[in-house]
């Protein structure tokens, strides 16, 4: 067991320093509300508190730190950050999950919690039908279980009935047959049966949170059990907080030991000192008597683009808090530059371009870069790839979005991993790793140099059965069955509890393997085979392009942003809205952001009507656009060392 330090003794871990607000609100002891724009080092914060709490021992054993973040990205990304700088010990204790993953595990666990007119059938399925999009079809379908006609609903509009009654104003009542006779609460109601009682039950990620709530609030064995576990909590990207979420929170912990940090960005992403507890972050300021940190360093980007932040935010918020360097320093190598191409052929040549002098002269790794669009990226790569076909050696661009969810899966890991080392490539870290799971899932007695020869074995065999297999995913998926088989599925079943319900294991399995096979491509040997295609799922040697929303809380050495034009931003009548994304894709960037506009797109004429006070927000930051036709595009962006 590692021997704890005391408070005094210890100082922010990996990092040289932490602004003075920041360091108050890692070493606090009380409920805390962390309010901070973007690249202040929110995330970190979060890891250096874990890293304090569990190094000092105020979270001391048996009892754990619970961080919940939105996205799974965001919840592996602050698991490493502590994984990489705690004993293994410490670490564990840990546990960072999303907010969908915890309802889930909730419910799963404790389902028996529910009264039986709210409890979903053991195997219940998750549904992604149900959703506010299907308003209009679930309300008629509900209408017609209670034998109305479309004329007795037609005056219910659609989306609030679904937001405001069926899934979000109320916590659930404890007997379902209590909900007051009004029209739209009897079709709520209908509906909420009609899912339950299907065999198997159907239920979506909304449901199941007010299923929690509800479970947690009548059952005090299970709040206090959560909160006897939890001794702090963590909620990162507290901004978008749902009411659904947040009742969660406030059921389980409220009023209770458990102390809990919220970390987030303001709604608007411009802080001001006197607005930047806004909504959500507001009510937990004083639901749970929060002290409010407000941060206004940034670590992430480059002096020259913070201060281009702090312009377009002054631009948007006269009284808008000017961000400043971590380290103070005045000047850099920040690069922003916008500019205008005749059409989209144009544009992707260039980018290409870019994209070919960026890795190969200035040595920036593919991972580093990132393309992002604001909607649709299939709009926007087609283009792009064709181009890029033609120079990339070595590197390639990948649409992220189908992606980025597989990959953060354990099971996904697990499977690349074997398979990384099956076929010879960086093995170190994915043999440990592998390593490291067999030590948790060996069964106790089993003598740990047993465990370790049946995985030497299961690799061996897994190398031996890759040369022989086709591409076929029924046949890889048995060959990669009879691999984990050497953790015992039912045992990584339990390391991994949102794989215990459902068929969901399977359907990652076979995910897999699909997009396995699809991209083997016949090589020197069939092992080479498997390893390009598996490289091309992990997107080692890739370009990432994604939309602005998926890129919340990543960072690029360079982001390139296509289509700073009407077509992207149809929705300037919420400028707040439209101004948050700008700010998102903007501020991912360390060192250089490019955006461009196109005259034609999709074969029609472009526009900057619309996106016309972005362009003023710019040019008011000193940030021109540039005619790239009239330029030599290349020799206009100044070069910058990857160091
Ligand atoms: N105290 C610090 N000293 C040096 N670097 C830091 C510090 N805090 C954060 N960083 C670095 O700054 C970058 C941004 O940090 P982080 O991702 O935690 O910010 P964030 O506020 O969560 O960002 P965003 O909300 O914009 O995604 C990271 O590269 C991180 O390693």
């Amino acid at each position: 067991m590692k021997r704890t330090i005391t408070p005094e003794e210890w100082s922010p871990v990996g990092v040289s320093s932490l602004e003075q607000a920041a360091e108050f609100a890692v070493r606090s002891e009380t409920n805390g509300v962390v309010v901070a724009g973007p690249g202040a080092g929110k995330t970190e914060l979060l890891a250096q508190r874990a890293d304090y709490l569990l190094r000092t021992g105020i979270c001391a054993p048996p009892r754990r730190i619970l961080a919940i973040s939105f996205k799974r990205d965001a919840a592996r990304n602050l698991e490493e950050r502590v994984a990489e700088r705690l004993p293994k010990e410490m670490a564990s204790r840990f546990d960072s999950w999303t907010f969908d993953k915890f309802s889930k595990q909730m419910l799963d666990r404790f389902r028996k919690g529910l009264p039986t007119c709210w409890r979903p059938v053991d195997n219940y399925e998750l549904s992604f039908w149900i959703k506010e999009q299907n308003a209009g079809r679930i309300l008629e379908n509900c209408a017609s279980a209670l034998g109305l006609g479309l004329g007795d609903i037609a005056h219910i509009p659609r989306r609030e009935w679904y937001n405001d009654v069926f899934i979000g104003a109320f916590p659930l009542l404890e007997d379902i047959a209590e909900y007051s006779d009004d029209l739209e609460y009897r079709l709520a109601t209908a509906f909420w049966k009609g899912c339950l009682v299907r065999q198997p039950s159907i239920i979506n990620f909304q449901m199941i949170s007010r299923l929690v709530e509800l479970q947690l609030r009548m059952n005090p064995a299970i709040r206090n059990g959560l909160r006897a576990t939890y001794a702090f909590v963590f909620l990162d990207e507290f901004q978008d907080t749902t009411n659904l979420q947040y009742d969660i929170v406030k059921t389980a912990f409220h009023d209770s030991s458990t102390i809990l940090t919220a970390v987030g960005d303001p709604k608007q992403c411009i802080m001001t000192w006197a607005g930047a507890l806004d909504g959500v972050m507001k009510t937990f300021a004083n639901d749970f008597s929060a002290k409010p940190y407000i941060l206004r360093r940034n670590y992430r980007s480059e002096p020259e683009l913070i201060t281009i932040l702090g312009s377009l935010a002054k631009q948007i918020e006269p009284d808008a808090i000017e961000p400043a360097h971590g380290t103070g320093k005045t000047s850099g190598e920040g690069q922003c530059r916008v500019f205008e191409f005749a059409d989209d052929r144009a544009e992707a040549h260039a980018i290409s371009q870019l994209l070919d002098y960026s890795v190969k002269q200035e040595n920036i790794p593919p991972r580093e870069i990132c393309i992002l669009c604001r909607k649709l990226v299939v709009n926007y790569s087609q283009e792009l790839f064709r181009s890029v076909e033609h120079r990339a050696e070595g590197y390639g661009i990948r649409d992220e979005s189908s992606l980025q969810d597989l990959l953060a899966e354990p099971i996904t890991i697990i499977l690349s991993d074997a398979i990384t080392v099956a076929t010879g490539t960086s093995e170190s870290e994915s043999w440990s790793r592998l390593q490291e799971l067999l030590a948790i899932t060996t069964p106790k007695g089993k003598g740990r140099r047993t465990a370790s020869r049946m995985l030497s074995l299961g690799i061996d065999y897994l190398a031996a059965s890759l040369l022989v297999t086709e591409p076929e995913p029924d046949k890889l998926l048995e060959v990669l069955q009879g691999v984990l088989a050497v953790f015992g599925v039912e045992r990584l079943k339990q390391q991994f509890p949102q794989y215990i319900q459902g068929d969901y294991f399977d359907k990652l399995m076979t995910q897999f393997c699909d997009n396995l096979c699809t991209r083997f491509v016949s090589e020197a040997s069939p092992l080479d085979g498997w390893r390009t295609a598996l490289q091309s799922i992990i997107g080692m040697n890739s370009i990432p392009m994604m939309t602005v929303h998926k890129s919340k809380g990543l960072e690029y050495h360079t982001v390139i942003f296509m289509g700073l034009e009407d077509a992207a931003f149809n929705n300037l009548k919420d400028p707040v809205e439209e101004g948050n994304n700008f700010f998102v894709a903007f501020s991912r960037a360390k060192k250089r952001v490019v955006f461009t506009f196109s005259r034609r797109r999709f074969g029609s004429q472009q526009r900057q009507t619309n996106v016309q006070l972005l362009y003023d927000w710019l040019a008011a930051a000193g940030v021109q656009i540039e005619p790239a036709d009239q330029l030599d595009f290349l020799n206009g962006i100044p070069s910058i060392q990857h160091e």
